[in-house]
């Protein structure tokens, strides 16, 4: 068996599906599990419709159910000549429902309400995707991650039982002997009661991982806009260049700092079973791209860079000057926790703790329950850099016009909180 990964952008039109259909045809002697994401931007849509329907906006949320029924229907009606193809029917009866979900009064855990509906992208974008490779091919299969995926009961960011998601899996494709393409959704799962679960936003990836371990994968392709992995975001940076060839640990690694072209779940499942995974443009799919295995050789040829935007430095001191020891770091924690609010670099002194957050964190919350124990300083406006592979150089020339606020480095990575002073 083979993965493949199509994201939003290799899905977001009529053309782009019939694209991966030609995709697909490159592959003829294959058995391919395909995992599909939401069309385009469904996904931020259903998450409106979901906090409409929560917030009981009930004219906005009928207006978005609307709008997301129109666009799928137009991809369909672009597909699909035969008009009472039953596809039809089945995406107005997946819409219509939701529709019709105000006459049900809304459970009281939102990160619940938001599964069952946000999940609706994915399992919309499958089933047109499913016909129309159907109608290409005659001999695929849909599958429905929401009964293979077996994960815990944390909504939004749910955990994967990998024992049990293996043997539903297994069994499944097994039930399938005859069928070549499989096609199922990203980042969704279930609970043991059979409840929604998401993985958690951009989680798509990660799911192409849990399919080929489970399924002992030959090799995994990700399809993106983008010819490979590149040595940064080519949307913030001229100049890219193509890794041609990185290892498991160096993916992991950019993937953790923010290197937003891969999940960071994706990679471990993988290099544990040394499941070679692929980067590749679906723009041009005959295109060597990037294959991450377990090779260093190529890790470290050109430094990469990932810029995260709009950080948040924030500094706590102890009021009552005890130094910065494990009790007081423990009540920090909490704190975030309670908050929600993901660290993306911190530091400490003897005094002071300094932690820096993306700038859509809840600070209010953060201030509100730190500055009763914490002198609390807030800075706005920050970048975040992180240098892979980095030499003196690089970074002088990144931070000229910049003030560094706070700076970290280790044998291959720098890693730099800065304020632009040009600007001011
Ligand atoms: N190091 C990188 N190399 C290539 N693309 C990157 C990198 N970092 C960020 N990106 C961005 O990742 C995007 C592709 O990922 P994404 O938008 O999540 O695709 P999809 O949702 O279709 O799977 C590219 O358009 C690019 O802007
Ligand atoms: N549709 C989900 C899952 C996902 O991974 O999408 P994409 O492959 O388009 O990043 C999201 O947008 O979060």
């Amino acid at each position: 068996m083979r993965v493949f990964k199509f994201g939003g952008a290799s899905v977001k039109d009529a053309d782009a599906v019939r694209n991966v259909g030609e995709i697909l045809r490159l592959f003829p002697e294959d058995k391919i599990l395909v995992v599909v994401s939401a069309m385009g931007k469904t996904t931020n849509a259903m998450e409106e419709i979901a906090h409409h329907l929560y917030e009981k906006n009930y004219d906005e949320f009928r207006n978005l159910v609307a709008e997301r029924k129109r666009f799928h229907l137009q991809i369909v009606d672009a597909l699909f000549q035969e008009k009472n193809h039953p596809i039809f029917t089945q995406v107005k009866t997946i819409f219509n429902d939701l529709g019709n979900r105000v006459n049900v009064p809304s459970a009281e855990n939102y990160n619940f309400e938001y599964d069952q509906i946000v999940s609706l992208g994915e399992v919309v974008s499958t089933k047109i995707v499913q016909a129309y490779i159907e109608s290409l091919y005659h001999n695929s299969a849909w599958l429905d991650a929401r009964k293979l995926v077996r994960t815990n009961h944390a909504y939004r960011e749910a955990e994967v039982d990998w024992t049990k998601t293996e043997r539903l899996i297994t069994s499944a494709i097994d039930a399938l002997a005859d069928k070549k393409i499989f096609v199922t959704q990203g980042f969704l799962g279930h609970t043991d009661e059979g409840f929604t679960t998401t993985l958690g936003r951009e989680g798509s990836d990660f799911t192409a991982g849990i399919f080929a371990y489970c399924l002992n994968a030959v090799d995994v392709t990700i399809w993106k806009d983008v010819p490979g992995m590149l040595n940064a975001d080519p949307k913030w940076f001229d100049n890219t260049v193509k890794l041609d060839s990185i290892s498991f640990r160096e993916a992991i690694e950019l993937a953790y700092y923010g290197a937003s072209v891969i999940h960071p779940k994706t990679i471990k499942p993988l290099q544990n079973k040394q499941i070679p995974l692929f980067v590749k443009s679906f723009l041009n799919p005959e295109a060597e791209g990037t294959v991450i295995q377990s090779s260093m050789e190529n890790d470290d040829l050109v430094p990469s860079f990932i810029f995260k935007m709009e950080q948040v430095l924030i500094s706590v001191t102890p009021k009552d000057f005890s130094f910065i020891v494990e009790e007081n770091l423990s009540r920090i924690f909490a704190v975030l926790s309670e908050c929600n609010a993901k660290i993306n670099i911190m530091q400490n002194s003897a005094l002071s703790f300094s932690f820096c957050v993306d700038g859509k964190t809840n600070l209010s919350c953060l201030q509100e329950k730190l500055s009763g124990e914490f002198e609390v300083k807030i800075n706005e406006g920050l970048e975040l850099v992180t240098i892979r592979h980095y030499d003196a150089e690089t970074i002088d020339r990144l931070t000229v016009g910049k003030e560094i606020l706070l700076e970290q480095k280790t044998r291959q990575t720098a890693r730099l909180v800065i304020k632009n002073v040009m600007a001011e």
